[in-house]
């Protein structure tokens, strides 16, 4: 018995045992969840991994608010306002104090070549802003792949003291109904608006076996947006560094994948499979229509952009 007490004290022990106990909920009310009653019937809502899917109706905001709050949870959202795209930062910010995490610690990560650029806000508190600059690169293509090591090194720097969780978003959007804690997860991926319901042989995956992004014609789960992904600090530590690194081999080797980090990203999640997965609710494109009956809700909207004008500026 004396080994394993060279590790930690017995009061070491102690304490981290007794933790559990914080995690008691209050006495509430709501509906019974029904055995033999699906929540939905129309969509899958869980993978053959046992990942949740999230869509509205799957589950109850209150019990989860109230789960994640005696945790005292904080969430890092990751954003970048490079170049022209310092133009979104206002209204996405002011949307996200509407609907993001309402209720608990948020730190915005806000990575850009522009600090002067960027607008005083008035948060709500137990929320604040941090400002991380960076350079930006000429290419659109090579400022979205550069998110991964960015925020590969940012997690080790600084996430990892500051936060529990990591979201990673695109800029060009608004909140438009509530993100909370139910998108919370080790690994977290979600579904492209433009090709939930497309076969595998249809997803814009990399096919090009040169590419590190390869991704064969007879695999492949789901296609998972670039523009949404999150996780734990060491889970998204880890992914990012290993796209990263994906990406600099294949510019070593003078090949870009199709949809960049995109691209790479779809890679990592078929052998690292996300242990939670977010419906097209949290990441829509009026674009692809408004398809009722399936999308209860719109959480995360596309703002229009003229890509012409405001990439490569
Ligand atoms: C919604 C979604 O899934 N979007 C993905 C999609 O393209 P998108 O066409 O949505 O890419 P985008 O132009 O929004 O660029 C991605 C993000 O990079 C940042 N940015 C980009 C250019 C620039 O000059 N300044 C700047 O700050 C900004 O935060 C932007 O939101 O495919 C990209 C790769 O091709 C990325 O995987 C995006 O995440
Ligand atoms: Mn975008």
């Amino acid at each position: 018995t004396e080994v394993f007490h060279d590790l930690r004290t017995t009061e070491e022990c102690r304490t981290d045992l007794d933790r559990w106990r914080e995690l008691q909920l209050p006495r509430m009310q709501y509906n019974q969840p029904a055995t033999l009653t699906q929540s939905r019937t129309d969509v899958l809502t869980l993978t053959p991994w046992f990942a949740p899917i999230v869509w509205e109706g799957t589950f109850n905001r209150d019990i989860l608010n109230e789960q994640f709050k005696s945790m005292n949870v904080s969430i890092g959202l990751t954003v970048f306002a490079i170049k022209k795209y310092i133009v979104f930062l206002q209204h996405f910010i002011d949307t996200a104090e509407m609907f993001f995490m309402v209720g608990h610690r948020v730190n915005y990560y806000v990575f850009t070549d522009r600090p002067n650029e960027v607008p005083k806000f008035t948060l709500a508190s137990g929320r604040r802003l941090v400002i991380i600059e960076v350079i930006g690169y000429k290419r659109w293509q090579d400022v979205t792949m550069r998110r991964m090591e960015m925020i590969h090194n940012a997690s080790m720097e600084t996430f990892i003291n500051e936060v529990d969780y990591i979201v990673s978003v695109d800029m060009d959007m608004k909140f438009t109904d509530l993100v909370g804690v139910e998108i919370l997860s080790e690994r977290v991926g979600t579904l492209h608006p433009g090709y939930y319901w497309s076969g595998r042989q249809s997803f814009t995956y990399e096919r090009r076996s040169q590419s590190e992004a390869y991704i064969p014609g007879d695999e492949g789960d789901f296609y998972y947006a670039g523009g949404f992904f999150g996780g734990s600090v060491r889970e998204v530590y880890q992914l990012t560094g290993q796209c990263h690194n994906a990406m600099m081999k294949d510019k070593n080797r003078g090949i870009e994948a199709l949809w960049h980090d995109e691209s790479y990203l779809n890679k990592y999640f078929l052998y690292h499979k996300p242990t939670k997965i977010l419906s097209p609710e949290y990441l829509w494109d009026n674009g692809m229509g408004s398809p009722e009956a399936v999308l209860k809700k719109k959480r995360f909207l596309a703002v229009g952009k003229n890509s012409a004008a405001i990439r490569n500026k």
